[in-house]
């Protein structure tokens, strides 16, 4: 008998082990680690993914597994292997970790459809499977699993000659191409094309073609346009049976009617020829190596990348381009498709679960070789990697918020050692983390310390806006920027605008008494959108109709403040009334491809002010833009994160980035209320180096990273006194466990003290080494578990959390 261990979805402390279940004998040696079945637990059926096989077990009453989801693993060995590490690392349970790796479509049940993958295969089927597939080319695996010939099926699919398929259900069907294929044996065909008439001249031309390409099926469309020719000869042909035509169904391609340039490598510059030769070194070698490359906005990074990933498909290797949600612009994906055409799957939150599915499966099949894609394109399937790509590296966007907590750099270097690749960690304003660990050679540094071919940084300006009270100004615009929009829209040249929204919001006040209108659920203020005068809580998604008189003193003074894009839209349009302009916010970017759309019409010049918010600030590469503005640099600098500083100079001189890319010089408008703040300072004389310097001092200073290590124990509760004395339980079993290098803070309040009607309080932990702190953080959760699953008690803990929120 043979037995499987099975993680179950059954997400607690009790539950994350494997549990032994019995393999059916129709299953043996179907069943493989990394397979998802169902199988009985108490009196429910639930999900669980195989993780190993044995041939015995040590319990007697051993159920058997109820049914098989999977047809061949969903995970690889490597991916289970890094379930387990992201268990231990992240705290998680071994479920999620498991489920993280996955597309979405592939977390629940769907029908399953097997399907022939090419005609051509179908005379060497095994002799158990061509029956199915004598006039098909696609069955259920529902019919198929009652027969005996699982194993067989497996094996064609293992094969590659047949295919899985998910069938999402969807709004819109599958789509389907006209393929054609010959019909008749090549010498028919020959006979055919020989006895031709002259006026058959294009019936030649096509069963030449198929005589020449013997088996081939080719796109209808395709064929047409490769012979130059009509449809209707082809038509002929197939009214004599000598060819035939069929429906295929093709992949939900997200870019399909798009036609990408193909682009060849420029000749490097001598500074990217440097920075080059160690990554290809690397990958010749077959080395494990982490480089991160400093390279200043502008200084051909993408070149280099793309440059790299050549040498690594060259070698019959695969590759990961990890990209921040945000700047997965249609721009960079240009970029890769360009270079690599249909090698390319692109993995964003911007795709449907089907087409994401489909993306996944080119990558399963081996049918891509490079994905692009945000943070859990990490856990892409490949099997051959040949090198991982971090862009943007010290974007916070790369630490999952949820379990698992984990950080697509560490999964990435995990990964990388396993394949024994390089790893290329890229930007103009890396992590601290990642700066000091090239200052200890735990990285390689390259640096790319100019732009390409020489052209200067973009001048930048620091406007005090204080001082534009002061002077009487009273628009959200210092004269400057005003000056110098007036001057490029004379030049017929580009502005961008940036507006820094997060912290940052219109929120509602009363003139008279003083009182902001917050969320009735958590301690936070409401949101005002202009559209329908609604209030809205962005924690909770609590809404309310903006209200006409004032809740505490019922003055009717009230109104909003703050600037939300389409405040400054309006406003500019006062002062600019000549204008064009484009507005990216997520109130105009929320239509699938509009996003795309209004960067196509800023590319076209059709607007001469692009405006947006965090979304305009990275990856953009537009020639004629040669004025960049920040309307209100500081709005992250006092949020109440460690981090905070850091965040604003990247992001300033991200944004910074953005001008004068090209021939045109560049100039920058930067406006703030604190423009003495050293973040500011530095960002305005791209001085990286003196910022790192800086902010090392501050960390050490207050022990935080890259200094200490830290996590966060967040605590939430309906009642106030229960959550305060949770996490003082806490703090006092933290206190006695850890060495006295451990510096505990809090039990404080989090800075959001309440959403969604539950108190929020947390403890942080600072250490550098400390061997009993998983298992003394295991050790709580145990201890509550019984508390989080009946009396509403939550309990989260990040290791090396990226915000304090
Ligand atoms: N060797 C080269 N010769 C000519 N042009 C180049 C070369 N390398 C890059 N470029 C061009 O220079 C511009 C900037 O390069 P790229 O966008 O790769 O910079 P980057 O370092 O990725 O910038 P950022 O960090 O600001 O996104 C692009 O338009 C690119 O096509
Ligand atoms: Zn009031
Ligand atoms: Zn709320």
């Amino acid at each position: 008998m043979r037995f499987a261990s099975v993680i179950v979805d059954v997400k607690a402390m009790q539950t994350d082990r494997a549990f032994d279940y019995l393999i059916p004998e129709k299953w043996t040696g179907f069943i493989k680690p990394g397979m998802r079945v169902i199988v009985p637990f108490g009196p429910r059926k639930v999900q669980g993914f195989v993780i190993g096989i044995k041939n015995e077990s040590e319990f007697d009453r051993v159920k058997p597994i109820a049914e098989v989801m999977d047809i061949t693993p969903a995970l690889t060995k490597e991916l289970l292997d890094i379930g387990h590490w992201l268990t231990q690392t992240t705290l998680c349970f071994k479920i999620s970790a498991f489920q993280a790796m996955l597309p979405a479509a592939m977390k629940a049940r769907y029908e399953k459809e097997i399907v022939l993958v090419s005609d051509e295969y179908r005379p060497n089927l095994h002799p158990k499977v061509l029956p199915w597939f004598q006039s098909r080319r696609s069955v259920y695996w529902k019919d198929i699993e009652k027969s005996d010939s699982v194993k067989e099926f497996q094996m064609e699919i293992e094969r590659g000659v047949l295919e899985v398929i998910y069938q999402v259900k969807q709004k819109n069907k599958k789509k389907t191409q006209k393929y054609i294929t010959s019909n008749a044996e090549i010498a028919e065909l020959k006979k055919e094309s020989e006895s031709g008439s002259a006026q058959a001249a294009k019936q030649k031309l096509i069963l030449d073609y198929f005589i020449n390409n013997s088996g081939i099926s080719v796109p209808l469309q395709e064929l047409l346009l490769h012979l130059n020719i009509t449809d209707s000869p082809v038509k002929t042909l197939i009214k004599k049976k000598l060819l035939r035509e069929e429906n295929v169904e093709i992949y939900r391609d997200p870019y399909e009617d798009r036609t990408f340039k193909k682009t060849e490598p420029l000749a490097l510059t001598a500074e990217q020829q440097t920075a080059i030769s160690p990554i290809l070194n690397s990958v010749e070698q077959n080395r494990h190596d982490v480089f991160l490359m400093y390279g200043v906005t502008g200084s051909g990074k993408t070149e280099v990348y793309l440059q790299s990933i050549e040498s690594v498909l060259n070698q019959g290797k695969e590759a990961i381009v990890l990209v921040p949600e945000i700047s997965l612009t249609p721009q960079m994906v240009n970029r890769f498709k360009g270079r690599f055409g249909s090698l390319v799957a692109v993995l964003h939150s911007g795709l449907s679960v089907g087409e994401k599915y489909d993306e996944w499966r080119k990558i399963h099949r081996g049918e891509v070789k490079l994905v692009v894609g945000a943070r859990s394109a990490v856990f892409a399937p490949f099997t051959n990697l040949g090198m991982i790509i971090i862009d943007e590296e010290h974007e916070g966007s790369y630490k999952q918020e949820e379990n698992p907590r984990y950080h697509a750099r560490d999964v990435a270097i995990y990964r990388a050692k396993f394949h024994q690749c390089p790893v290329v960690l890229g930007s103009a304003t890396p992590s601290l983390e990642s700066f000091a660990r090239a200052g200890k050679e735990v990285y390689q540094l390259i640096s790319l310390k100019e732009r390409v071919n020489q052209r200067p940084l973009p001048q930048v300006e620091v406007i005090d806006m204080r001082d534009e009270l002061r002077s009487g100004n009273r628009t959200m615009f210092s004269s400057s920027l005003l000056e110098k929009l007036q001057d490029r829209i004379a030049k017929k040249e580009q502005s961008v605008l940036f507006l820094n929204k997060r912290g940052y919001s219109s929120f509602v006040m009363c003139r008279d008494c003083g009182c902001v209108t917050g969320c009735p659920h958590c301690e936070i203020s409401l949101t005002y959108h202009k559209h329908g005068s609604q209030l809205k809580c962005h924690y909770c998604g609590h809404e309310e109709p903006m209200p006409k008189v004032c809740s505490e003193c019922s003055s009717e003074h009230i109104r909003f403040f703050g600037t939300g894009t389409q405040r400054v839209e309006e406003e500019l349009a006062k002062v600019l009334p000549e204008a064009r302009i484009i507005r990216m916010d997520v109130d105009t970017t929320g239509r699938k491809g509009s996003h795309e759309k209004l960067l196509t019409q800023f590319g076209n010049k059709e607007a001469d002010i692009l405006l947006g918010t965090q979304m305009i600030a990275k990856g953009l590469d537009f020639p004629d833009v040669t004025l960049v503005g920040v309307l209100t640099a500081d709005t992250m600098l006092h949020l109440p994160d460690f981090r905070s500083s850091e965040k604003t100079f990247q992001l300033l001189t991200q944004v910074s980035g953005r001008a004068g890319r090209h021939e045109l010089p560049g100039e920058v408008v930067i406006q703030s209320y604190s423009p003495e703040h050293y973040s500011i300072q530095l960002a305005s004389h791209h001085d990286y180096d003196s910022f790192y310097q800086q902010e090392m001092l501050t960390r050490k200073q207050h022990a935080y990273p890259p200094f200490y290590y830290l996590a966060l124990v967040t605590v939430s509760h309906p009642d106030l006194l229960k959550a305060v004395s949770v996490t003082e339980k806490i703090a006092k079993h933290l206190n006695q466990r850890l060495s006295d290098t451990v510096k505990i803070l809090g039990p404080v309040a989090s800075p959001i003290p309440r959403i969604n009607d539950r108190y929020r309080y947390q403890c942080m932990i600072k250490y550098k080494r400390e061997e009993n702190l998983h298992a003394s953080l295991k050790m709580i959760i145990e201890r509550y578990q019984q508390d989080m699953n009946k009396n509403q008690l939550s309990i989260s803990i990040d290791l090396n959390p990226n915000t304090m929120m």
